[in-house]
């Protein structure tokens, strides 16, 4: 099927058959979340952390301009985007490299996603996946059979809830954003050199900026507070005391070999196959629900998908809709008062907000993990199965009635 999506992950570790497998989950997170493309992934084996900026820059170009070569690029071919290892300025980059190999096509922003917003990124898609990830908890877990499942409280609620997030990166960082600015409490955050553990709670933006300052856990003082525990141990995180842990780093974190540490009631999968099929066996013996990654960090793809609709339109989401509904809301607001009714300035600031870019993404976003989570929660319930088995079910299934009612040519 294409065109393909998928993000190019820098990582030592990265194998092709880890990109096969990666490649083949897109294609089914695709169609779970209705995105019209199939799945693809991209890997090159470096720790960027070896390397310049300007060598990675270099390392970038070079790759894209061996896909360019094999004609594994371009907005009706492959589209990659972020993943591990990536940022926003390594897809400025493989943008730049392809629109001078192609002679600055205008369709040419089209061919990256995940790009910084001056280089025709849309707003929303820095932080789509973990905002995704804290949509797909809310609505997975605001269901009443899912948290009772769980052994979670009903209603669930955010505010009421604790987390540990495995990997402070892109995704884990916007996810602890959004909960957190939601009344969750993270009481425990996993890196590279260690974990922190606060039972009071972890100040995210806090730690986020010791991250980037240090490159470490190290001397975080989490504000001075007297509960906060520095651990040496990067795996400790997976044994938190919590509600909700939510692998955020590489795949392979939970494996038969420490399922059994895992105390959470919750593993919210925001990593692609955090949780190996061994694992899985063990957590849901124990009695632990899995939201899996298919549907879970689906947000990002789903964005991205807007990106390129933009790129291809040419315009930005809102542009010419933004005044006409502020205007539509003004003359509301004056025929009530005509009518009597009294709008205070504060009513007029409030209401006369036209929606633009970051609102129109986060709506698609929302609108979409909600119609993922719920389709995926109905099939469970339906079949009898779990979360993972109905999102296979929901994607395997739209993925052959693609090709079935395509038909065969010639
Ligand atoms: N970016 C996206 O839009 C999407 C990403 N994903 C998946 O989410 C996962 C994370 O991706 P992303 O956030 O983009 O990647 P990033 O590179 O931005 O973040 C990964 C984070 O994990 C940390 N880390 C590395 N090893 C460990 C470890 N052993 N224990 C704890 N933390 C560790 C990294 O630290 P350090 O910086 O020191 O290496 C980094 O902070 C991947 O599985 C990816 O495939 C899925 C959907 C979309
Ligand atoms: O945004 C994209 O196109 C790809 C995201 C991705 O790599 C993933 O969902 O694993």
């Amino acid at each position: 099927m294409s065109p393909s999506k998928g993000g190019i992950r820098y990582a030592e570790s990265v194998t092709r058959e880890e990109v096969e497998a990666l490649a083949c989950l897109m294609t089914l997170k695709c169609a779970v979340v209705e995105v019209p493309y199939g799945g693809a992934k991209g890997g090159v084996a470096i720790n960027r952390g070896d390397y310049s900026p300007a060598e990675v820059e270099r390392i970038t170009r070079r790759f894209t301009t061996e896909l360019h070569r094999r004609h594994l690029i371009g907005p009706d071919v492959d589209v990659p985007a972020p993943d591990f290892g990536t940022t926003a300025g390594d897809m400025a980059h493989i943008k730049d490299t392809y629109m001078q190999l192609e002679g600055q096509s205008v369709f040419g922003a089209a061919c990256v996603t995940g790009k910084p917003v001056g280089q025709g990124g849309i707003r929303g898609r820095e932080e789509a996946t973990g905002l995704g990830v804290y949509f797909g908890i809310r609505e997975f877990l605001s269901n009443k059979a899912v948290a009772a499942g769980a052994g979670l409280p009903t209603p669930w609620s955010v505010a009421a809830s604790t987390f540990a997030i495995q990997g402070l990166g892109n995704v884990g960082y916007w996810a602890a954003h959004f909960i957190a600015k939601n009344g969750g409490r993270v009481t425990a955050v996993g890196e590279r050199d260690g974990t922190v553990l606060d039972a009071a709670g972890v100040d995210v933006e806090a730690l986020k900026a010791h991250l980037v300052a240090h490159k470490s856990v190290a001397g975080f003082t989490n504000g001075d507070s007297p509960s906060l525990v520095l651990v040496a141990d990067p795996a400790a995180v997976l044994a938190a005391d919590v509600d909700v842990l939510i692998p955020a780093a590489l795949e392979g974190a939970i494996t038969s070999a420490n399922a059994h540490v895992v105390r959470a009631k919750v593993v919210a999968e925001a990593a692609n196959g955090p949780v190996t099929a061994a694992a899985d066996d063990v957590l849901t013996a124990r009695g632990i629900t899995v939201l899996p990654d298919l549907v879970l960090n689906a947000g990002g793809v789903l964005v991205s998908y807007f990106e390129v609709s933009k790129a291809l339109a040419g315009l930005r989401f809102g542009r010419l809709t933004q005044r006409a509904e502020e205007a539509a809301m003004e003359n509301l607001l004056s025929t009530l008062q005509n009518h009597g009714i009294t709008i205070t300035d504060r009513d007029r600031r409030r209401l006369v907000i036209g929606a633009d870019e970051r609102a129109h993404v986060y709506s698609g976003l929302e609108d979409g993990m909600c119609a993922a989570c719920g389709e995926t929660v109905k099939v469970a319930a339906e079949k009898g199965i779990s979360l993972r088995i109905a999102a296979y079910y929901t994607a395997v299934s739209r993925v052959a009635n693609a090709l079935g009612s395509r038909g065969l040519w010639p």
